[in-house]
C-alpha cells in the first residue's frame, strides 16, 4: 500500500550550504495498518510526511501510494487544526469533502460521532482547542481517504482531552480502515496507537528499529501493558530512545 524510499533530502541552510534531513530512509505500510513514527527533534518527521503528502516534491526518492494505476485519497492531520475562521464547522469539513449530498451526509454523521452535532453550524473561533482538533479529525476522514498523514496532531492537548481524541482516531481507523502514517515525539502515545512503530535516527534520519506492537485495543498511554512495553524498550534499546521528547525520563511512570 505504502512503499517509501528516501536517498536524501536536504534544505538550504541559512549559509546556503545543504543540510540533509532525511537520508537512506525506507518505509512501508500495509493496506489498513497504523504505523507511527517517532524519532528526536528535527530528524526529518515532518519532512517525511510532506514527501510522502506530495506536499514537496524536491526530494531524491521513490514513494509508491496504492496498488499501481488505483486512485486513492490521501488526508492529513497536523499539529495546529488549520480551520478555516470564515467558514462553519460544517463548511471546513465540505471544504475537503466537496459538496456532493453524499459528502454533506457524511460529514454531518462524522461531526456527530465526534459530538460536533451542536456546533455545525457554529464558526472555529468559538470552540476550545480540543474541539476544533476533533474537527480536524472529521475534516481528515471525510474522504475516507486510503492514506492517512497524521503530524503530532494531538500535541499539547490535556491528558484526558487527547486520550479521548485517541479514542475517537481508532474508532475511526477501525471503520475506515484508511494506512496512517502518525508521528510523534511521545512513544506512550505510538505504542497505544500502533501496529508498529518505526524509530528514525537523529538527522539525516532513516528508520533504525521497527517494532510490531501487539497489544490489544482499546488502549491508552497509562495502561500498564503499554508502560512494561515501553520499560523493555528502554532496557534494550536506551540509545534509540534518549534522544526522544521524554528523553526516557518517564521510565518508571
Ligand atoms: N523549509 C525548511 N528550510 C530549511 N530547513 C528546514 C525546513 N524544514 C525543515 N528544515 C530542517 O530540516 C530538519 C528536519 O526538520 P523536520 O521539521 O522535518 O523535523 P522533525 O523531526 O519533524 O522535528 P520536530 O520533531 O522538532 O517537529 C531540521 O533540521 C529543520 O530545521
Amino acid at each position: 500500500m505504502l512503499e517509501v524510499t528516501i536517498n536524501r533530502k536536504s534544505y538550504a541552510d541559512r549559509g546556503g550550504r545543504p543540510h540533509v534531513a532525511l537520508a537512506g530512509l525506507e518505509l512501508c505500510a500495509a493496506p489498513g495498518e497504523f504505523v507511527c513514527v517517532v524519532g528526536p527533534s528535527g530528524c526529518g518527521k515532518s519532512t517525511l510526511l510532506n514527501a510522502v503528502g506530495g506536499l514537496d516534491h524536491d526530494v531524491d526518492g521513490r514513494m509508491r501510494i496504492g496498488a499501481p494505476g488505483a486512485s486513492h485519497e490521501t488526508g492529513f492531520m497536523f499539529q495546529d487544526p488549520r480551520l478555516m475562521p470564515w467558514l462553519t464547522v460544517l463548511d471546513n469539513v465540505l471544504l475537503v469533502g466537496g459538496q456532493s449530498p453524499e459528502a454533506r451526509e457524511r460529514a454531518i454523521n462524522l461531526l456527530r460521532a465526534m459530538e460536533l452535532g451542536d456546533v455545525m453550524h457554529a464558526y472555529p473561533g468559538r470552540l476550545s482547542g480540543g474541539m476544533q482538533r476533533r474537527v480536524a479529525l472529521a475534516r481528515a476522514f471525510v474522504i475516507e481517504p486510503a492514506v492517512l498523514l497524521m503530524d503530532e496532531p494531538f500535541v499539547s492537548l490535556d491528558v484526558p482531552t487527547a486520550n479521548r481524541l485517541r479514542g475517537m482516531l481508532v474508532e475511526l481507523w477501525q471503520r475506515c480502515r484508511s494506512t496512517v502514517l502518525f508521528v510523534t515525539h511521545d512513544l506512550r502515545e505510538a505504542l497505544s496507537l500502533a501496529d508498529r512503530v518505526c524509530f528514525l535516527s537523529p538527522a539525516p534520519g532513516h528508520v533504525v528499529l521497527e517494532l510490531p506492537v501487539d497489544l490489544p485495543r482499546p488502549r491508552s498511554p497509562e495502561d500498564s501493558n503499554v508502560a512494561q512495553l515501553y520499560a523493555r524498550l528502554l532496557a534494550e534499546h536506551p540509545e534509540i530512545l534518549a534522544g526522544l521528547a521524554d528523553g526516557g525520563a518517564g521510565k518508571e511512570q
